[in-house]
């Protein structure tokens, strides 16, 4: 179906905003623009610039903190061309920081402070409408992520529609659940039908839709991002003090000398330093998956559960209900590794994973941890999250790899989504529903024009005053793919 034409492009007047998306491992640059016509009922906002920053996470300045704000003036200058000049002071600019910063907050609030403090220094000399810079918590993150990979066109791009069926309003919208990796931590954020957020309170964040309430399940595993966890597995081998270990999960051939204490500076393994350990232990790869793949098991705990059920570490989980959109490290990843076919049967996945480990170190010479990062995604979602393949749809990628929290945080602060929403009825009279069914996308469109009105009930965010004002709209389009 043709989308509905506008006015020429040439002849809008944009609104923009800019998050910045200050990650563990690296800092991007994020630019969103939409039509500022008021009465616009296909406003639809969408990423027209990215830039990253060279260098890594602004947490890696902890000793330096004047770098962190230095580290990012590039990314602004460019920001400040990319903006027409006219519309800089009506821009919006945001800093979110994730885990990274919120393991040094842990480690050392002061130095964290003194991060943010040059970060925002170095971003108040641009002239656009700074609006702070903040650690979000693990439950805004996992929450922002599931607004965006909703929001986003083309959702379902693994999935084809085996079913339709007719829903009324007062059953709801099937919504897609987020999946994201990072280097410090993860977040996995799904609506199911079997959670009503009593069990595990802090686990929900309840938003209204269209006069349906939806309780978001919503969790962060702080030190589970893949950086981290590649610690917690050395450090799982490290405890006797060695000087070499046979590392299953790096190619065989590999060979890398690491430093004890530097291994062991992170608030996720410290603490445990094996006493009288040497200065180095040398790393030697032996590519083995299934070898890597009872290291990385081991990472997790599944002993203890005080809820109904739990995906690991104790945390409360409910029933999986799809489809999942991963992004981030998850699509990074499994691109790399030729992986994303969440079709194939898990046999053949681990099979192919298998091989690739095992392929010796001078074939591929480059980019050491993706052995050890697809084993820990597999095991992750297979035995983490308790999804099974081929059968859950989980795809793992949303129009090309930008997807994360940065578009929903915005949406949520700009109050705004569209702040022009048009009278319309909240849903039209039948929704088509799609079962997640992984395959091919076949055929032609079916436009789905809806409103999605969110109103934050639980006081997640009740400390800040922007949030407090939750009242966000949000135009799903195109959702459906049949
Ligand atoms: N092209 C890229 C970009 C990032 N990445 C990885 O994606 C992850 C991004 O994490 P992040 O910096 O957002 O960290 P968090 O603060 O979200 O935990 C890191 O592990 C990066 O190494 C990648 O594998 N390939
Ligand atoms: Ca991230």
């Amino acid at each position: 179906m043709a989308k509905p034409q506008g006015p020429h492009p040439g002849l809008m007047l944009q609104n923009y905003g800019i998050v910045l998306d200050a990650g563990s491992s690296h800092t991007a640059l994020y630019i969103y623009a939409w039509p500022a016509e008021k009465d616009n009922n296909t406003g639809r906002v969408e990423q027209t610039h990215s830039c990253k920053v060279k260098g890594k996470g602004i947490s890696s300045y902890a000793s330096q903190p004047w770098k962190a704000g230095e580290s990012l003036t590039l990314c602004m200058q460019e920001a400040e061309q990319k903006v027409p000049n006219k519309r800089h002071h009506e821009t919006p600019l945001y800093l979110g920081a994730t885990a990274g910063m919120r393991l040094l907050n842990m480690e050392n609030s002061s130095a964290s402070d003194k991060v943010f403090q040059a970060v925002e220094k170095a971003l108040q000399k641009f002239p656009f409408s700074y609006q702070g810079a903040r650690i979000l918590s693990g439950q805004e993150e996992g929450a922002f992520g599931w607004v965006t990979v909703n929001y986003l066109d083309d959702l379902c791009s693994c999935c084809v529609l085996t079913s339709m069926r007719f829903l009324s309003p007062s059953q709801g919208l099937e919504t897609t659940g987020a999946l994201d990796l990072g280097g410090a931590s993860t977040q996995i954020s799904f609506v199911s039908d079997n959670y009503d957020g009593s069990e595990s309170p802090s686990n929900s964040v309840t938003f209204r839709l269209y006069g349906n309430d939806y309780n978001l399940y919503t969790h962060s595993f702080l030190c589970y991002g893949k950086d981290q966890v590649l610690r917690l597995a050395l450090a799982q081998q490290t405890q006797s003090g060695p000087r070499t270990i046979l590392d299953p999960c790096f190619h065989p051939g590999y060979t890398e000398i690491k430093n004890y204490s530097v291994l062991y500076d992170s608030p996720c393994v410290s603490g445990r330093k094996p006493q009288g350990a040497p200065e180095n232990f040398t790393l030697r790869g032996n590519g083995s998956f299934g070898q890597c793949q009872e290291i990385v098991k081991s990472v997790f705990n599944f002993t203890s559960c005080k809820y109904s059920q739990c995906s690991f570490n104790g945390v409360f989980q409910p029933l999986l209900q799809g489809p999942f959109g991963a992004f981030s490290a998850y699509y990074f990843v499994m691109n790399f590794l030729n992986l994303t076919d969440t079709s194939i049967p898990l046999d053949t996945v681990k099979d192919k994973l298998a091989r690739y480990c095992a392929t010796p170190w001078d074939e591929v010479s480059y980019l050491a941890e993706y052995c050890f990062s697809g084993t820990y995604i597999l095991t992750l979602l297979t035995e983490g999250y308790n999804f099974t393949f081929p059968s859950s749809c989980v795809y793992f990628q949303i129009k090309g790899s930008d997807a994360g929290w940065t578009l929903g945080y915005m949406l949520n602060l700009t109050n705004m989504i569209p702040a022009e929403a048009p009278d319309k009825p909240p849903l039209p009279h039948y929704v088509w529903a799609v079962l997640p069914i992984c395959g091919k996308v076949k055929g032609q469109r079916m436009l789905l024009n809806t409103v999605l009105q969110i109103t934050w009930i639980q006081g997640l965010f009740r400390r800040t005053k922007a949030f407090s004002q939750w009242r966000v709209h949000l135009w799903l389009k195109d959702i459906l793919s049949i």
